[in-house]
């Protein structure tokens, strides 16, 4: 039997204190939109952010980094080639590298680039449904700029392709979120349908990811952060009216955030192991 069948509440409570007592420094070269709140919640969950992407200084940056997070949400050309530079360069120091593949066949410039960045060994890639799919080169991928219009299940066949194609660990977040190494399938509740009406909350959620990615292996790594967000974005809508206050309320779960709140508010469950 797998060690990947034992993914539970205790061991993503384990992965949290770990990477918060390692405060990994996390390089984001990310959107516009996306650098604020995704500095913030890498504070608040106990990781280190720099948001860095000068072509002049993306290696000797990854360089210093525990891990580097790749997301393609505000293109310009010099951003794209300190993105391919970052990319390689984490894989020759061997450090993690997160792919968040924002608006994947919305346009053939950021297709293109999405599928170009996912052959340079990201450890893991997540993204929408509609994003992966489209990355996969799945019929039906749907999307609107940069959401979804796909259900996360519809998902799992294209994720799992992806991570065979690619190597990467593949997460697909939605109303449930899936997580794939091409074999075995991961699903994580939690969260709260406010969450994709508060921008860039899955931008800061694959930061998310890098941080653990610093700590554990890809596949841990992505369920782990994923249930600790499943639970800090459950509990935050609690405490709000609507979509306007999430991003700060999520933040102060992501600092409160510990095994009784993952208990709580988030469950792990493995839908397809290797055998299956
Ligand atoms: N209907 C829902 N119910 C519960 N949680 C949800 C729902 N939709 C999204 N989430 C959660 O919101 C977070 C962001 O996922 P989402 O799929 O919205 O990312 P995204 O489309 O890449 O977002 P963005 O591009 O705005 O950063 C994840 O933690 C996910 O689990
Ligand atoms: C709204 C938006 N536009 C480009 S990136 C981004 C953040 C959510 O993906
Ligand atoms: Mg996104």
């Amino acid at each position: 039997m797998s060690d990947h069948t034992e993914f539970s509440i205790a061991a993503a409570a384990k992965a949290l204190d770990d990477m918060r007592a390692a405060r990994p420094l996390v390089q984001n070269i990310t959107n516009y939109v996306a650098m604020t709140i995704s500095a913030n919640v890498l504070l608040a969950v106990g990781a280190s952010p720099a948001m860095v992407h000068a072509v002049d200084e993306v290696e000797d940056f990854v360089a210093i980094s525990s891990a580097l997070v790749i997301n393609i949400g505000t293109l310009s050309a010099p951003w794209v080639e300190g993105m391919r530079r970052a990319a390689t360069q984490a894989v020759a120091l061997g450090k993690p590298w997160v792919l968040d593949p924002v608006g994947c066949g919305a346009t053939k410039f950021r297709t293109d680039l999405a599928v170009e960045l996912s052959r340079l060994k990201p450890a893991i890639i997540r993204g929408n449904a509609s994003e992966i799919m489209s990355l996969a080169g799945a019929a039906g991928a749907g999307g609107k700029g940069v959401d979804s219009t796909a259900a996360s299940d519809a998902a799992i066949e294209a994720g799992k392709a992806l991570s065979l194609a690619t190597g990467a660990v593949v997460a697909i977040t939605g109303e449930t979120d899936y997580v794939t190494d091409g074999a075995i399938v991961v699903a994580i509740e939690g969260g709260d349908m406010l969450m994709p009406l508060s921008t860039a909350l899955g931008c800061a959620l694959s930061a998310t990811v890098g941080a653990f990615a610093a700590v554990r292996p890809p596949l841990e790594a992505a369920v782990y952060a994923l249930a600790v967000y499943a639970a800090a974005g459950a509990e935050a809508s609690t405490h709000v009216a609507g979509p306007g206050h999430l991003p700060a309320e999520l933040c102060d779960a992501l600092y409160a955030v510990d095994a009784a709140m993952l208990e709580r508010r988030a469950a792990i469950s493995v839908l397809e192991t290797e055998a299956a």
